[in-house]
């Protein structure tokens, strides 16, 4: 019999239920005691869900993030966040969100970092060490929940982070510290918390060790083997799961750790099947992932079966079966989508269809084709539909991509002659200050958004509200002193979400949300087909931004690569191919922005770096096509025209050639929280554009000081030459409030002024 089994649940519930409560709690309208009920509802739902499995995970629902939660169950939290005074969930609260100087006592809390995990869109907290950091047991709320599944009439498989990911996911705070160092330490902390586990009479424990599909020098790959062999005396069986890649060279160790089973990510490591069923001592477990955990596709079903029975037959009881990754990077449930045309929607699974698919799946294996012969039919159809529909093919498309040529990516002239004629058109000071686009979206914007939504609002009547957003936004922009003004994003929900709107090829969904840091979703379109732009998407908002001032207005645009990257995309050709779609798309919004005036146009690139292959040996290949598409969609216009892009989160060392690529005038970053010192790869390499390095963190509530801002950009200026640098925050500026904006801004624009007086 093969065993079903789960690596993890969206938590954020169907309706971001989560993400209503934490907001509220965070308000100070739900009180610690309701957003705790909430949690155990959520979780209940969402184990009610997963019933018909064999095994259902414990530990995957967190008020904030898992890795977050793993520090704590390792007692690894920051001194800052307080110890005795405060509560358990408000000291986890502090070191995700940090704390603003204006709360109770004054005092501000830095929230703990927040990076990619791996090359998803969600976001983690990094963990923290220092070379006294200790480790101790609070095993708390993983045995409650394992008390609660049961209640339920589930098994319990409790979900660890392993200690190898943790300390490689985590940053040593002093230079000191190798991280690896700390293993000794942590160890026992993870012996204590499996003999608890056990204790309670829990079985299996899923351990992940996803670094196992990355490139592990033999330190790191010691490690593991040191860390599991330490294990291999507690009692619960570990599964040691894998994900988000193939294994390679890792296979043999990944196969020979001393535990009881390995789960190997099937759908983007089909070719390692075989190896691993090979490899695989005859007394472990096999767990492999055949349902797709970051996309939104329906399973082949049958064409899975077609290989899946021959492995089923060699291992037996041996198999178990589960989605590729947890369900975290997909929404909840189609079912509830009612606008979603019904041709795509009969096409998707969401996490409720894909817990569906791995139930047929199992019961053929176990009981037989027959025994599910329906579900097959009907799945087999649904494939078929999918694939002779011709909805996903436009012959226009197919034509404008076989016109380009090795030119259309290429800008006239070189930058250092460009940008004469760019100063001349546009005159500013140096170091010009900027802000990255998006300004607050209030609650205000929002309503009427839902408003206009829901036929409460006219189109008239929106339009208006936006503009007088618009105007609002300018206004407070000049006053400020900016040098390069934008119209603030209020007309967009979200910026892919947005263009994804507005394009044929892709379909949107209604609650299609994932969860991409604490209370923030976001909701990826759905890209079904081929790519084209019926129309302008901006122009008439930045038209009319423009037309409200004298200064020079950029432009707005999301880049192809980052529309890529943060949309549910087809998986019927390579992604090269749609990049390339996206970006003859955007290269006609750019080119229609230039026709009507507008002198500075930002394409951001925000997830550029986020979609890097986790190996080195993939990075080439994919920059490549990434740079090209981003190039095919900038560098049509004139040589007048400035081009901006941005990137957030992004170590920029190993892409930085990749990055100079790209050829844009002015490319914005964040790096205020690395203390400029991800400007080495720009120093290094004597990256030849122009340069805005974050000044400030948008993330936290404080307001940053003039001064410190002063002092980065001058670190800045030892790496690039300060007639190449402009001043900006880190990213956009949605998610803050104007108080805290306002503020912000003026003492940005003040330390430019400075910085500009001790150059004259
Ligand atoms: C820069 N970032 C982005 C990433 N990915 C993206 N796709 N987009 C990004 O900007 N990845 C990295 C970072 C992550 N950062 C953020 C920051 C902020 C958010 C965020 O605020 N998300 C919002 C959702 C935004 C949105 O779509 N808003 C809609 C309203 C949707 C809504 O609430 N609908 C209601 C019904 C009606 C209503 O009340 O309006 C509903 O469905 O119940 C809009 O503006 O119209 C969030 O709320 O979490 C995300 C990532
Ligand atoms: N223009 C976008 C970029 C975010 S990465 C914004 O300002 O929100
Ligand atoms: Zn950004």
């Amino acid at each position: 019999m093969a065993t079903t089994h789960n690596l993890g649940f969206p938590r954020i519930g169907a309706r971001r239920e989560l993400k209503h409560a934490l907001e509220s709690f965070w308000q100070g309208s739900l009180t610690e005691k309701e957003l705790r009920t909430e949690g155990a509802s959520l979780r209940r739902r969402n184990w009610a869900i997963q019933a018909g499995l064999d095994l259902a995970p414990i530990g995957d629902f967190s008020f904030y993030d898992q890795v977050l939660d793993m520090s704590v169950t390792l007692g690894n939290i920051p001194e800052r966040a307080g110890l005795a005074e405060v509560s358990d969930l408000d000291r986890y609260f502090r070191v995700a969100r940090g704390r603003s100087a204006n709360d109770d006592d004054g005092c501000a809390i830095h929230a703990g970092e927040m990076t990619k995990w791996f090359d998803t869109n969600y976001h983690y907290i990094v963990p923290e060490f220092h070379s006294d950091t200790g480790f101790s047991l609070n095993s708390e709320r993983l045995m409650e929940q394992i008390q609660e599944a049961r209640e339920q009439g589930l098994t319990p498989k409790p979900v660890l982070i392993g200690p190898v990911t943790y300390l490689w996911l985590g940053k040593s705070k002093d230079s000191s510290t190798d991280k690896l160092s700390l293993l000794d330490r942590l160890l026992p902390v993870y012996a204590a918390l499996l003999d608890r586990i056990a204790a309670a009479g829990v079985e299996w424990v899923q351990v992940d060790e996803p670094v196992l599909v990355t490139d592990l020098d033999a330190d790191w790959r010691h490690a593991l083997n040191l860390a599991y062999h330490d294990l291999k005396t507690c009692t619960p069986k570990l599964l040691v799961t894998t994900y988000f890649g193939d294994l390679r060279e890792n296979l043999q160790l990944a196969c020979e750790l001393p535990v009881a089973g390995l789960h190997l990510d099937a759908i983007s490591a089909p070719e390692e099947v075989a190896r691993v069923v090979d490899w695989l001592p005859p007394h472990k477990t096999l767990s492999l992932g055949i349902i797709d955990g970051r996309n939104i596709w329906r399973t082949d079903l049958n064409r899975t079966l077609d290989w899946l029975e021959q492995v089923h037959d060699r291992l037996g009881d041996r198999l178990w079966l589960a989605p590729s990754c947890s369900l975290l990077h997909v929404p909840v449930d189609v079912d509830i989508e009612h606008k979603l045309d019904a041709d795509i929607k009969s096409w998707l699974a969401f996490a409720v269809q894909k817990l569906d698919e791995l139930d047929i799946l199992a019961r053929a294996l176990n009981t037989g084709r027959a025994s599910v012969h329906r579900q097959l039919t009907e799945n087999a159809r649904l494939i078929r539909s999918r694939q002779v529909s011709g909805r996903a093919h436009s012959p226009a498309v197919t034509d404008a991509l076989s016109n380009l040529d090795g030119h259309t990516g290429a800008r006239q002239a070189p930058y250092r002659e460009r940008i004469d004629a760019q100063r001349r058109q546009t005159v500013l000071p140096a170091y010009p200050t900027t802000t990255i686009g998006s300004f607050p979206q209030t609650e205000e914007i929002r309503l009427a958004r839902q408003q206009f939504r829901t036929g409460n609002l006219t189109e008239a009547a929106y339009v208006a509200r936006i503009r007088e957003e618009i105007a609002y936004c300018v206004n407070q922009q000049e006053e400020l002193g900016l040098d390069v003004l934008v119209h603030g994003e209020p007309e967009r929900n979200d910026m892919v979400e947005y263009f994804g709107e507005q394009l044929n090829g892709y379909a949107f969904s209604q609650f299609g949300w994932v969860q991409s840091y604490g209370s923030r979703c976001v909701k990826p379109p759905i890209l079904f087909g081929d790519i084209s732009r019926p129309k302008a998407m901006t122009v008439d908002w930045i038209r009319y931004a423009q037309s409200l001032t004298e200064r020079p207005l950029k432009g707005m645009l999301t880049g192809p690569v980052t529309m890529l990257n943060w949309s549910f995309v087809r998986d019927d050709q390579p992604r090269k191919d749609t990049a390339l779609q996206l970006a003859l798309a955007i290269r006609g919004e750019v080119l229609d922005l230039e026709k009507a005036g507008v002198k500075i146009i930002q394409i951001d690139e925000a997830a550029l770096r986020e979609g890097l292959p986790l190996r080195q040996a993939d990075r080439a290949s994919y920059l490549d096509w990434a740079v090209n598409a981003f190039r095919v969609a900038a560098n049509g216009v004139r040589d007048e025209t400035q081009i901006h892009t941005h990137m957030c989160y992004s170590e920029f060392n190993d892409i930085i050639e990749a990055i100079a690529r790209m050829d844009a005038d002015v490319i914005t970053i964040e790096t205020s929280r690395s203390d400029m010192e991800l400007l080495d790869a720009f120093r290094g390499f004597e990256y030849p554009n122009e340069l805005g390095p974050g000044v400030y963190d948008i993330h936290s509530p404080n307001i940053p000081k003039k001064q410190e801002m002063v002092a980065l950009m001058q670190k800045a200026a030892e790496r690039i030459p300060s007639t190449r640098l402009w001043v900006n925050p880190d990213c956009g500026l949605k998610t803050r409030r104007w108080e805290e904006v306002v503020p912000a801004l003026r003492a940005m624009v003040q330390a430019a002024r400075e910085l500009r007086q001790a150059i004259q």
